[in-house]
């Protein structure tokens, strides 16, 4: 290390996605995904048939199919976005003579976590780790495996650097006004709600006995919900919230974002916008699922209008939140 280099590294964590939107591209990467326990915690011999037999061979090509629908010039939007926000977090800290460089690393798929942490230490020399991962609600099977990867890392050190992990920020001041300024700037452009409008917050799910044996996402979820109502000044009573993304058999945290859609169109309600504040950036689940799938869903309904409001991303606003959740923690972490 040169007496120059930044002693902190702050390492952007986020899910990962394929390389390429090809199912020979999505096998390994869904392969890697759905064996972290942290995810699927069913048992080991049975999962693992089920996923190399049937899983894999069937939903490889068909989630490929869907990835093509979302590919940017640059690749998967996930990682475009996340690498975006890098990159501007990185020339703000050089602004501001701010002692720390930035990473990302992703949890599956490439460059993987595990390996970037490993350089951080070996080949760039940081002696302070600072993890965040982008998930603004902490979850077992999000954080918590970004926590795990990053041990599993130091057990394969001979030396490792010294660690913080940032749990969560679902209810940091600058988040819930960044996710308020882009529901209220979607809403200068295309007109307020109305009468028959409503505005739906939809949230990745998870199996409701994960909640059950303890994992606090749903209450972080609420506690988002509740924050945003409020920073809007919007009636209640207009906001949904609901869960997307269900997978497997088990049951998943409830209302579901379809079903709910398809109610709130039976209702009379003519207008939909939605935006998805538990996913940092956009991706797959937000661009596909909501943007063009949960779309077809409220017109064949019977639903008039729709609006995806797109996620936080590289806006400025993103990155200053960013920026002051490292600030924050750097400040409390002793030299
Ligand atoms: C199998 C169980 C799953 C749990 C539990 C789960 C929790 C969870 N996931 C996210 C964020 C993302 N998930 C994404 C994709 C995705 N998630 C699952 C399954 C579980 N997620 C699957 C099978 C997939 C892949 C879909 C496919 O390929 O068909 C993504 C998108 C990745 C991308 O490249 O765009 C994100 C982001 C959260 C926040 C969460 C728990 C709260
Ligand atoms: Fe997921
Ligand atoms: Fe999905």
């Amino acid at each position: 290390m040169t007496e120059k280099s930044p002693k902190t590294a702050v390492l952007l964590i986020n899910l990962g996605s394929p390389d390429e939107p090809t199912a020979s591209a999505l096998k390994p990467y869904l392969r890697e995904f759905l064996s972290d326990r942290r995810v699927v915690d069913l048992n080991p011999i049975f999962w693992q048939t089920l996923l190399n037999l049937v899983i894999l061979p069937r939903r490889s090509p068909k989630s490929a199919a869907r990835y093509v629908q979302v590919w940017m010039k640059e690749g998967a939007p996930l990682k475009v976005y996340t690498d975006r926000i890098a990159d501007k977090l990185r020339q703000r800290f050089q602004q501001k003579a701010v002692d720390a460089d930035v990473f990302v690393g992703m949890r599956y798929g490439n460059p993987s976590q595990v390996e970037v942490f490993k350089t951080i230490h070996n080949e760039h020399g940081f002696d302070r780790v600072l993890v965040l991962p982008l998930y603004p609600q902490y979850s077992s099977s999000t954080t918590a495996s970004v926590f795990d990867a990053v041990s599993k890392a130091m057990q394969q050190m001979k030396s490792h650097p010294k660690v913080r992990f940032i749990r969560d920020y679902h209810t940091h001041l600058l988040y819930i006004k960044a996710l308020a300024d882009q529901i209220r700037d979607q809403w200068a452009k295309v007109g307020p709600l109305g009468k028959k409008g409503r505005l739906m917050l939809s949230f990745h799910g998870m199996p409701v006995r994960y909640c059950e044996e303890g994992d606090p996402y749903p209450k972080q979820v609420r506690e988002t919900t509740d924050l945003l109502i409020q920073e809007l000044g919007v009636d209640p009573s207009k906001v949904v919230l609901s869960y997307q993304s269900r997978f497997g058999k088990e049951e998943w945290l409830k209302p579901y974002s379809d079903e709910t859609a398809r109610h709130l169109a039976r209702e009379g309600v003519e207008r939909l916008d939605v935006i998805c504040p538990g996913f940092h950036t956009d991706c797959l689940e937000t661009i596909e699922e909501i943007g063009l799938e949960l779309k077809e869903t409220w017109f064949k309904a019977g639903g008039k209008v729709f609006h995806y409001i797109p996620c936080l991303n590289d806006s400025e606003a993103s990155v200053s939140l960013v920026e002051k959740i490292v600030e924050e923690e750097l400040l409390h972490w002793p030299e």
